[in-house]
């Protein structure tokens, strides 16, 4: 049954409440008995970020938020592929107009991610570079499987990592490891983010994926609600408040540095690389 609004969520038999938004690029399935929202990625082929699937999560974290639900889940239905990251045909030769609206929107998708007062676990089911990982990264958990790769690999394609990408990182993986990663653009194989502690549990498949996040969310079924959010406000205040504070330049760096003629080079050249890779 598609709703367009979580307030008026029809209860399936299974127990499971779901909904989806007219253009289907997120879907979210609430469990009746747990109240743990399942909002899976799905913009085929690769869940890479545009305007308009940004615009969906953000919206269906405000509904979630205000649904007051458990617990968020965050995965994809194209097994394989967690995100691709942002869309860089959202970058490429972009309309300026355009594209303040999409980093605004990414800013906004980012405040509601990192500062949800539900606890989040992102199931990383696939591949997640960049903008991908950001998301990952902006959960309190991560569970992922095997033969997958995540990091923050901007350098790689010529750009940089905004600030606030960089202190989600670092918030999980300390200075030291992110210094090394980013200005490298390391991506790491799962085991590799176990290791230093990007990811917190490895799984073989998407069962066993599942009841890891379930896992992590149920040690917080009897912690006050109240007094967990505040905590996790308290701890997460001060990156979020330097984002928001500089959110206005952070918009004015990324038009100006993004459309310089050199990192529209660079883009050109990685677009075209991803393609012939994907046609050999
Ligand atoms: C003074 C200075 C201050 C500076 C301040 C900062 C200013 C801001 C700077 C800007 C920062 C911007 C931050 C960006 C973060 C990002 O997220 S950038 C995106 C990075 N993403 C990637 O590098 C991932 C690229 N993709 C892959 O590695 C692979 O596609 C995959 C591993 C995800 C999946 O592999 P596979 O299953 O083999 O699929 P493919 O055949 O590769 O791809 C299928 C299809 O999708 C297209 N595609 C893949 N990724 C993207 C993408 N991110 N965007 C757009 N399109 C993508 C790919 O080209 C294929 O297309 P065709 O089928 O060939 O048409």
């Amino acid at each position: 049954m598609a709703l367009r609004n979580l307030s008026k969520l029809k209860i399936h038999k299974f127990g499971i409440r779901q909904f989806s938004k007219e253009a289907n690029l997120v879907s979210v399935a609430v469990n009746d008995k747990t109240g743990v929202a399942t909002l899976n990625l799905q913009r085929p082929p690769v869940n890479s970020l545009n305007l308009e699937i940004l615009s969906e999560i953000s919206s269906t974290l405000t509904d979630l938020e205000k649904n007051k639900t458990r617990g968020l889940i965050l995965t994809s239905k194209n097994e394989g592929i967690f995100s691709a990251g942002l869309d860089i045909m959202e970058m490429y030769k972009p309309d300026v107009e355009r594209m303040k609206k999409f980093w605004t929107t990414l800013q906004d998708t980012w405040i509601k991610l990192y500062s949800c007062s539900f606890p989040s676990v992102a199931l990383i089911n696939g591949h997640a570079p960049a903008g991908g990982c950001l998301l990952a990264l902006s959960c309190e958990y991560r569970v992922m499987f095997k033969n997958c790769t995540i990091g923050l690999n901007e350098t790689q394609l010529g750009i940089v990592a905004p600030q606030w990408f960089i202190s989600s990182m670092r918030n999980v993986i300390g200075q030291r490891q992110t210094e090394s990663a980013l200005t490298q653009g390391r991506m790491f194989k799962t085991e590799e983010a176990l290791s230093i502690g990007m990811i917190d549990e490895v799984v073989e498949n998407n069962e066993e994926g599942v009841a890891r996040a379930a896992a992590f969310l149920k040690r917080f079924e009897r912690i006050p609600p109240m007094a967990r959010a505040m905590t996790k406000k308290y701890i997460r205040k001060e990156t979020i408040e330097n984002m928001v504070k500089n959110r206005e330049e952070d918009l004015k760096n990324f038009v100006t540095y993004g459309t310089q003629p050199a990192v529209q080079e660079y883009l050109g050249a990685y677009l075209q690389s991803l393609k012939k890779k994907s046609k050999a």
